[in-house]
């Protein structure tokens, strides 16, 4: 069973990525293998230096908040980085869906059906957050201004639109014991074995 993940920024996919982790499910994760092409493709960042030079190096580092900065900002900019990285993340992405050995496997994917990954998985997840939640838990969260974070939301699908692509959904504007108990119910009604309470109980204590 391949699960699709998703949501919009700070809507609490990897609060219940670490969830499903933590019951044993292997994850493939989105914003990670977004990391590792860059250094498995030299060309990837070639392109960043050769289009934005020192905006986005520092000392010959690439400063991820500074690209964000720009390409949150920019439709042109952004789909031009995406239809330079895209490829590898989702080539990287079916590899790994492809290898993984459990009955579960989760692809926690922000861009899935902007990308149309949900046709590489059985059944697909949004993580959902009102709009006042997503703003507030993300400058919590994120150094950024709030004009920052407002165009880093606009620049998504709209939450709401994922909302009702999906199969499933997650409301996570209440704790995160009650999300957890959503994922369970879902666990459930896709063939998951039976979830213990320590689970909860021990994810609990971690977050204390
Ligand atoms: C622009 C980058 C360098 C900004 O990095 P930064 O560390 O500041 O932010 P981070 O990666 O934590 O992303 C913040 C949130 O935005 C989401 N997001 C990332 N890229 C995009 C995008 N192009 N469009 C919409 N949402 C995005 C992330 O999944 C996450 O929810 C980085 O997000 C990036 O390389 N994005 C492009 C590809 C990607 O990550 N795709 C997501 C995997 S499907
Ligand atoms: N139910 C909850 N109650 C309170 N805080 C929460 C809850 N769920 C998530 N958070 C907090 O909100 C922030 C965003 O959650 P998380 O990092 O899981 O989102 P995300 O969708 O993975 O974000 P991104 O894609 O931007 O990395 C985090 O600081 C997290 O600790």
């Amino acid at each position: 069973m391949r699960i699709g993940l998703t949501g919009g920024i700070a809507s609490g996919k990897s609060t219940v990525s670490l969830y499903l982790a933590s019951l044993g499910i292997e994850i493939i994760d989105g914003d990670l293998l977004a990391r590792e092409v860059l250094v498995l493709y030299p060309e990837i960042l070639a392109y960043l230096k050769d289009t934005y030079g020192d905006l986005i190096f520092l000392e010959g580092q690439l400063d991820r908040r500074a690209l964000g900065r720009i390409i949150f900002q920019d439709e042109k900019k952004k789909k031009a980085y995406l239809d330079v990285i895209m490829p590898k993340i989702i080539e990287e992405a079916r590899k790994r869906l492809k290898k993984a050995k459990g009955s579960f496997v989760v692809l926690d994917a922000a861009l899935l059906f902007e990308e149309g990954l949900d046709q590489d998985v059985d059944v697909t997840v949004t993580v959902f957050v009102p709009y006042e939640v997503q703003i507030k838990r993300l400058l919590q969260r994120d150094p950024l201004t709030v004009s920052e974070a407002v165009s880093r939301i606009q620049s998504q699908m709209p939450l709401e639109e994922k909302r009702r692509r999906a199969n499933h959904v997650v409301d996570n504007s209440g704790s995160r014991e009650e999300t957890y108990q959503q994922i369970n119910e879902i666990l459930k009604s896709l063939g998951f074995g039976e979830i213990k309470g320590q689970e909860i109980e021990k994810k609990k204590k971690e977050e204390k």
